[in-house]
């Protein structure tokens, strides 16, 4: 079948599915935005693009951006941010306190909130504008000329950010977090208040899918050897404790968000990204899975 006819077959099976997903709350801004938006966008690097629903439309790409901070920290400390962290899945909620505890403030892996804030606390150490910095960065790797956040989800989950500042304060306690605890949360918040849309993740993802080089250039703008980790870690942390779930169901290394939005990538071949806002009980969207597992099964492309 081909792409776009696959996209189609799948979006005619979504009113069949069982949606028992809710809209997160706990932000509270998050919890406006109209539970049946949907939208899926499919960037082949060889054939191009195939999409359906609202792919133009940005929403709150939250978590997500944690691959993106992510990236910039290796490209400038390299090994070293493992020093601060692990690469192990955590098998908890994505905003757990527990291993903390036990593991002396090292945080299990960079993509619960845990490691996305000491990840946080080293880009605001080594940049002098790390706001500034964190966006050019993900425009240069998308051609995307402008990104920008929404102020209304960044000043909702200020408010509301009780679990991010104890997760700081304890690693702080263990000397883990080297900046003000406020400044830290103040950049994290608002790296989770991007707004992107479905085309433009599948193409600023593009490179995780092309040895670090931006479609049609020469040049890696992330070493292949980084990217290979890079990736690693979205196949082995990037559902929280989903992980194996969507590795089982999808087989792709990928990345969620809480506002409904996931990216996936297959090597060599594809970028995409799927937005819907109702998550499972584990925070991952519930239609959004469904969808990747659909894709790779009607296509016949997952990793394994
Ligand atoms: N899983 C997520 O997308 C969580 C991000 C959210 N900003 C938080 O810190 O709770």
């Amino acid at each position: 079948m081909e792409y776009q006819n696959i996209l189609h077959q799948i979006q005619s099976e979504l009113p069949y599915q069982k949606a028992i997903g809710k809209v997160a709350s706990y932000i509270p801004e998050l919890e406006k935005v109209p539970k049946d938006k949907f939208a899926m966008h499919l960037y082949c690097l060889k054939s191009g693009h195939y999409h359906i629903g609202s792919h133009e439309e940005k929403f709150s790409i939250q978590s997500i951006s944690k691959v993106f901070s992510l990236s910039l920290a290796m490209s400038l400390i390299g090994d070293d941010i493992f020093k601060r962290l692990d690469v192990e899945p955590s098998g908890d909620p994505f905003n757990s306190l527990v291993q903390l505890e036990h593991e002396e403030g090292i945080p299990r892996n960079p993509f619960i909130n845990a490691g996305a804030l000491v990840i946080s606390d080293i880009l605001l150490s080594k940049l002098k504008h790390p706001k500034e910095e964190l966006l050019a960065f993900i425009s240069g790797i998308s051609n995307i000329p402008t990104i920008n956040i929404d102020n209304d989800v960044f000043e909702s989950e200020k408010k509301h950010s009780y679990r991010n500042a104890s997760l700081l304060n304890l690693m702080k306690s263990f000397g883990n977090i080297e900046n003000d605890i406020e400044e830290v949360l103040d950049f994290y918040t608002y790296q989770c208040a991007i707004e992107m849309s479905c085309k433009e993740l599948s193409s600023a993802f593009a490179i995780y899918a092309n040895e670090g080089k931006k479609p049609t250039t020469s040049i890696a703008l992330i070493p292949p050897s980084k990217i290979k980790r890079i990736n690693a870690i979205m196949q082995t942390c990037g559902f929280y404790d989903e992980a194996g779930e969507f590795s089982f169901r999808v087989g792709l290394p990928g990345k969620s968000g809480v506002g409904g939005g996931i990216v996936a990538i297959h090597p060599g071949q594809y970028t995409v990204a799927v937005w819907s806002p109702p998550l499972n009980p584990k925070g991952n969207s519930e239609l959004g899975m469904y969808a990747l597992e659909r894709l790779t099964t009607l296509t016949g492309l997952s990793i394994f």
